[in-house]
């Protein structure tokens, strides 16, 4: 998806351009690509939160078409942390209109957790960043 992400204090800010193979309504980028952009890069924010962290729950607000081709602005930020629980925003706009708003619950985890998926893991949660 051509996504380029810098950390800008506590945000997370990137650019992102759709393309045809994200095409869902004619001309339009398919939801379901929209919210793994949202919910996928939030993981560079809890790397610069220095918080191992699974997605609970995502939901996305659809403000606007998205139109393939044209670059869009996302941003992410943490709204709340209350023990585990993780309230991030994560928002994607063009020309500052928004396109897509989404609120995510992430449950902090022990890296340990990832160990699930069979991987070989970087020991050190900060050093998880580049690999996005
Ligand atoms: C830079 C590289 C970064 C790489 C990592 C980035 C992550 C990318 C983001 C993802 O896409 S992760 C993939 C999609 N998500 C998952 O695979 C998560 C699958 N779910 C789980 O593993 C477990 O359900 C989870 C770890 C999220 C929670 O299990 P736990 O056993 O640790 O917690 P528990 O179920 O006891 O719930 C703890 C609290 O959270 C609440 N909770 C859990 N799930 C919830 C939910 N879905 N909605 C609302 N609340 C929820 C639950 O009610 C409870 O509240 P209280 O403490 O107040 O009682």
């Amino acid at each position: 998806m051509g996504l380029r992400l810098h950390v800008d204090g506590d945000c997370v800010r990137g650019n992102v351009t759709f393309d045809d193979r994200h095409e869902g309504a004619p001309g339009i980028v398919h939801g379901g690509a929209i919210a793994t952009v949202l919910d996928d890069t939030l993981g560079l924010l809890l790397v610069v939160l220095g918080t191992p962290a699974v997605t609970a729950n995502l939901s996305v607000d659809y403000r606007a078409p998205a139109l393939l081709q044209t670059e869009m602005i996302v941003e992410r930020w943490l709204e709340q942390r209350v023990d585990r629980k993780l309230h991030l925003r994560a928002d994607l706009s063009i020309d500052g209109q928004p396109v897509a708003q989404a609120r995510a619950l992430f449950l902090a985890v022990e890296v340990a957790h990832f160990e699930k998926g069979g991987r070989t893991l970087l020991p050190n949660w900060a050093d998880w960043g580049p690999s996005l």
